[in-house]
């Protein structure tokens, strides 16, 4: 791969102080999934070097608190800034890994950044406060501490910015971090870890360990010294690591799968919705966790909008995500493309129809045909299932109260949307929607600025905005007594 800055791309692994660089006999190879090509190998590490990792952390951990808020600050935004200087090469080395096309995969570079910069803001800005006491001679103050050191772990559909977004807090709150990047996409990982050496950040405060997830989650979980995990990926994994955190008693953070409603009401502007289904249902080819994967259209509609939706995404390629202009790229692997074809044969046997793609793209590999399905119903896999692809399914409703119960109707509460000029009916759903995220009239919601996180088995916690910096941070109350009241008083 050409990049200007050859030394972004490194097989190596950061743990602590050193690199511990891959050999190609015992490493991991990673592959490009739009051609299958070896992008290069990374170590295979496992117990050892993640115990080495904490152990670091720890270390570098309170020399890094002790900082004035203003140095941490400075140094996370050089971070940020670098991130911004090699945007090219790290959108390049994104789209080789992760296959999502290059436009999108700088997008996410500069998303992913903004992380960095937002939480180099809001380092400053770690306030405590003072509460009216009960006693005349005793004072109330609360204070906020870096909690320790802290492990994540993160996915392949986002491999910058779900890490930016747990690194970020979590250093400008004072902790350390030991980082678990997904197999399949650790080069990203690794050039965040090389701009964190340039721009200063110590030896052991972001370690990124790659290799075997069960032998490192297993340590990081049972570890005494790390006092949070923050992990995104599937709600499976996420509830067998809240399982192994509990002896010890961390705090957590878990972003986990959804199963987004997408709601389209008689009184939205429709041209709108469509723009907006395009974005929520197709962004990272179907591949986010809150992508829309249930889209409900109101019956004096439905008609109209499945065909302006079928018209808008026929016209959208797909393709190597370094082709110029391609929007589509491929799926990550073949288990991704058995689930999403799974789908789609429940969806017909059961009464469904195809009015767009369907199958596995002529281009072969992993590609996928942009979907969609029409006569949808609730006995369906997709209405219950995170589908993590290319396939839009379009349920018919009557009445407002029918499809929030419907949308209601399911274990996740990630993301929801929905299309309405109503006002007194955009407050009813807004209220309605048993959700920790809700999209009206746009498709687009995820922002540094935004508490991102969800309810029910979607998670814990929120990640960004101001509530983002204090997952990282532990109150402690300071009863202050023995003042002597004022004379006379
Ligand atoms: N909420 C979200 O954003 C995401 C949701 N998903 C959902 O999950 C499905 C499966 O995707 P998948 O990639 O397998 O997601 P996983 O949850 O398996 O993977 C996410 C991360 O967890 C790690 N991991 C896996 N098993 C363990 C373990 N036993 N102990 C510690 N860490 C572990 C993975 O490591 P490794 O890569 O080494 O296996 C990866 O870093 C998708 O189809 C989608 O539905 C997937 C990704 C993101
Ligand atoms: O899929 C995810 O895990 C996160 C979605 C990306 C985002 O919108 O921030």
């Amino acid at each position: 791969m050409a990049l200007k800055d050859s030394g972004l791309l490194r097989q190596a692994a950061r743990v602590g102080s050193r690199w511990i660089y891959a050999d190609t006999e015992t490493g991991l190879a990673v592959t490009n999934p739009a051609t299958g090509e070896l992008i290069g190998y990374v170590p295979n590490l496992g117990a050892a070097e993640t115990n080495e990792a904490i152990k670091a952390a720890e270390t570098a951990r309170h020399a890094w608190a002790a900082r004035t808020a203003k140095e941490r600050s400075q140094i996370l935004r050089r971070w940020y800034e670098l991130m911004m200087e090699h945007q090219d090469d790290l959108g390049a080395i994104l789209t080789a890994e992760q296959g999502k096309p290059l436009t999108e995969a700088k997008g996410e570079i500069t998303y992913g950044a903004s992380f960095i910069e937002w939480f180099a803001e809001e380092a400053r800005r770690a306030y405590g406060d003072i509460t009216p006491s009960h006693a005349p001679d005793k004072r109330i103050l609360t204070v906020k501490q870096p909690i320790g050191v802290v492990a994540a772990i993160t996915p392949w559909n986002f491999p910058n910015a779900m890490i930016t977004r747990k690194a970020g807090p979590a250093l400008a709150a004072g902790c350390a971090m030991v980082l678990k990047p997904a197999s399949q996409t650790p080069f990203s990982a690794i050039a965040l870890a090389v701009l964190a050496d340039r721009a200063g950040i110590p030896d052991g405060l972001f370690s990124v360990v790659t290799g075997s997830a069960s032998a490192i989650g297993g340590v990081m979980t049972s570890s005494k010294t790390v006092r949070k995990l923050t992990f995104t990926g599937s709600t499976e994994v996420g509830a067998m690591l809240y399982a192994q955190c509990a002896p010890t008693i961390k705090k957590l953070g878990l972003e986990l799968g959804g199963n987004a409603p997408f709601i389209v009401f008689d009184d939205a502007d429709l041209d709108a919705a469509v723009e907006g289904a395009v974005i929520a249902k197709f962004r990272n080819n179907g591949q986010t966790c809150v992508c829309a994967n249930r889209i409900y259209v109101q019956a004096g509609v439905y008609d109209a909008f499945a065909e302006k939706l079928r018209a808008k995404v026929a016209d959208l390629p797909t393709g190597n995500g370094f082709d110029q202009g391609i929007v589509f790229g491929p799926l990550i692997d073949q288990a991704a493309v058995d689930k999403v074809a799974e789908h789609v044969s429940d969806a017909k046997a059961k009464g469904a129809t195809v009015t767009l793609g369907g199958k596995a793209h002529e281009l072969g590999g992993t590609f996928f045909e942009p979907t969609i399905l029409t006569g949808v119903t609730a006995d369906m896999a997709v209405a219950t299932e995170e589908t993590f692809g290319p396939v839009a399914p379009l349920f018919e409703f009557e009445t407002e109260a029918e499809v929030i119960e419907a949308a209601n109707d399911t274990d996740f509460g990630l993301a929801s949307y929905f299309y309405s000029r109503d006002l007194a009916r955009v407050w009813r759903v807004s209220e309605a929607l048993e959700y920790g995220m809700v999209g009206i009239n746009t498709g687009l919601i995820s922002t540094a600025e935004a508490p991102f996180g969800g309810v029910k088995s979607s998670g814990l916690g929120r990640e960004g905005s101001a509530h983002g910096l204090d997952d990282y941070l532990e109150l402690k109350y300071l009863c202050m007594g023995g003042l002597t009241p004022a004379e006379g008083a």
